[in-house]
């Protein structure tokens, strides 16, 4: 493999988006009632920047429409700490991913718009069918989120990233299941792969990304 470092997405990329939709959303939506009525500091000033009196209803709308709002994110990843603890939740992360994570010799980063703490949740609870989750984020060096770098289809998110990890664009490799981001990737300079993955979108017919159905592919590049 050519590159010095890989940023990889979750959703859609390294876990299925059904585990987000159907698993990770309900759970949180299941949660919104005893979340908006918690007196944890930082949950109540996380509320407070909505800005609005309809707490409730304004949390659903974002979940429904799947708004990529930052409060809403970090909200999210407070709740499904709990999930997590308890067993309810553990995150099926693709075995090709996880190995590809446990093998690759450069530096592996995440960049997701799930915020840090719910990215560090996630690879903390990695369902490989053993009675144990695994345990990836020792094999991870960083996180990136849209609070630490912006939105990601934003070219300037990325030259954000490439500034934090010192690397040369032409030298990382971005894997992403979206290619709005992979575009504004690409316009950073940085190198791209789309991931294909059951149950993603249909890939748009003029799309020019090498496509990616299994991380071993990447280490052929
Ligand atoms: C940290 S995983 C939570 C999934 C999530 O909330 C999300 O918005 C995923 O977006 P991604 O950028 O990973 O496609
Ligand atoms: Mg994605």
């Amino acid at each position: 493999m050519v590159y010095s470092a890989v940023i990889l997405d979750i959703e859609g990329t390294v876990c299925p988006i059904a585990f987000v939709k159907d698993t990770l959303f309900p759970y949180f939506l299941r949660k919104v009632p005893t979340l908006v009525t918690s007196q944890d500091p930082v949950v109540r000033s996380l509320l407070g920047q909505f800005g609005t009196e309809q707490v409730e209803n304004h949390i659903r709308k974002l979940v429904d429409r799947d708004v990529k709002d930052p409060i809403l994110k970090q909200l999210q990843g407070y709740v499904w700490e709990e999930g997590y603890k308890s067993g309810e939740i553990r995150a099926p992360v693709y075995n090709d991913a996880v190995k590809f994570i446990q093998d690759v010799q450069v530096p592996i980063y995440i960049y997701s718009s799930g915020s840090v703490k719910a990215q560090k949740l996630l690879f903390a609870h990695v369902d490989t069918g053993k009675a144990q989750p695994e345990e990836l984020c020792s094999k991870l060096s960083g996180f990136f989120d849209i609070t630490t770098s912006g939105r990601k289809t934003d070219k300037q998110s990325y030259l954000n990233i490439i500034s934090e990890i010192n690397r040369k664009a032409e030298t990382v490799l971005f894997v992403s299941d979206n290619v709005l981001e992979l575009e504004a990737a690409t316009k950073a300079g940085l190198r791209t792969m789309l991931a294909v993955r059951p149950g993603n979108a249909p890939i748009p017919k003029d799309t020019h990304f090498v496509e990616v159905r299994d991380f071993e592919q990447i280490k052929g590049f």
